[in-house]
């Protein structure tokens, strides 16, 4: 179908808690992206896909932007702008109750130095956590920073202003064939959505840095005439000492993890999964080019 029918693609952009991956998951009305309470967990280049009316909006879910250090850090920055780069719409996320901060700041200056660049819309999240005022005051504080073509005034985890927001996109999309199936929500190899989630489980059960310096890759899949699913992961630690964090005590973390994981892919694929998680040491893996492009990421990109 092309008649009548209208495509293209939006990138989120934001600093790393912003709530992109929580408004992406409202939008495409299904658990596509990994959410946490940590920072910084969007590696990978995600997208989703929603229909609005006859528009099929491809959402580009960038990791977060910051001050690049390493280079993994690095890699990622330019993903996010990569992401923009492509898109036909851009929507800045700032958080209510943060403000236009430094961070922000950067990204706006970061806007204004494109040439000509697509729209963008400012999408101020989290207004359940602050006071009519000052959200006023706020929206007219950014939109003296930079020319944004329309603003919006959501909560991405309570769904207010979702709507507005995502039909709006839809009418500013261009004419075009749709690029997906209707009824397809993620282009996200089923591999990687999986690596995704067992990843997810060692983030919210490790604290500090740790998790910063794991990667899951899915290295087997099976499909059993039963039905099920074998699936076999390896999580790469960076230094010795992490494996026995990642293990615990007899063996009790990684078993809380695997059992958390496998629940969650059990549900997502609807059907039993059999989960094998082995941890591998692998030091140099933050600077492994194959690593990096098994995250959708290119490694020269951090040079
Ligand atoms: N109160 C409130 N919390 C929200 C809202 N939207 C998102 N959050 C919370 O903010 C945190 C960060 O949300 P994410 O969606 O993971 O943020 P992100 O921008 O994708 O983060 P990175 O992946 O690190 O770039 C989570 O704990 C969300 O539950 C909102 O509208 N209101």
């Amino acid at each position: 179908m092309t008649e009548g029918t209208k495509a293209g693609f939006v990138a989120l952009i934001g600093e790393p808690n912003a709530g992109k991956s929580t408004l992406l998951n409202r939008m495409v009305g299904a658990k596509v992206s990994i959410v946490t309470h940590k920072v910084q967990t969007t590696r990978a280049r995600i997208r989703g896909v929603c229909m609005e009316g006859n528009a099929q909006i491809v959402f580009v879910d960038t990791p977060g932007i910051f001050r690049p250090r390493r280079r993994l850090d690095r890699a990622m920055v330019t993903a996010a702008w990569g992401g923009a780069a492509d898109a036909d719409i851009v929507v800045l996320l700032i958080e209510a109750h943060r403000g236009l901060t430094e961070g922000a700041q950067a990204i706006i200056e970061a806007l204004k130095a494109r040439e000509g660049a697509q729209p963008v819309a400012l999408a101020i999240n989290k207004i359940d956590k602050v006071k009519a005022e000052k959200l006023l005051e706020l929206s007219k504080q950014l939109n003296e920073a930079y020319p944004f073509v329309r603003t919006f005034m959501i909560s991405a985890e309570r769904g207010y202003g979702v709507d507005d927001l995502r039909e709006w996109l839809a009418s500013e999309l261009p004419e075009s064939p749709w690029f997906y199936p209707e009824d397809q929500i993620a282009d996200l190899p089923m591999r990687q959505i999986a690596a995704e989630i067992t990843r997810e489980k060692l983030t919210l059960r490790l604290h500090e840095e740790l998790p910063y310096q794991l990667t899951v890759e899915t290295e087997k899949w099976e499909e059993r005439e039963d039905g099920s699913a074998r699936i076999d992961q390896v999580i790469y630690v960076t230094r010795d000492g992490h494996k026995g964090i990642v293990l615990g005590k007899g063996g009790e973390t990684i078993k809380a993890i695997s059992k958390a994981a496998r629940e969650e892919m059990t549900e997502f694929l609807g059907r039993p999964v059999h989960l094998f998680l082995q941890v591998k040491l692998r030091p140099g893996w933050l600077d492994e080019a194959e690593r990096y492009t098994e995250m959708g990421l290119d490694f020269r990109d951090g040079d």
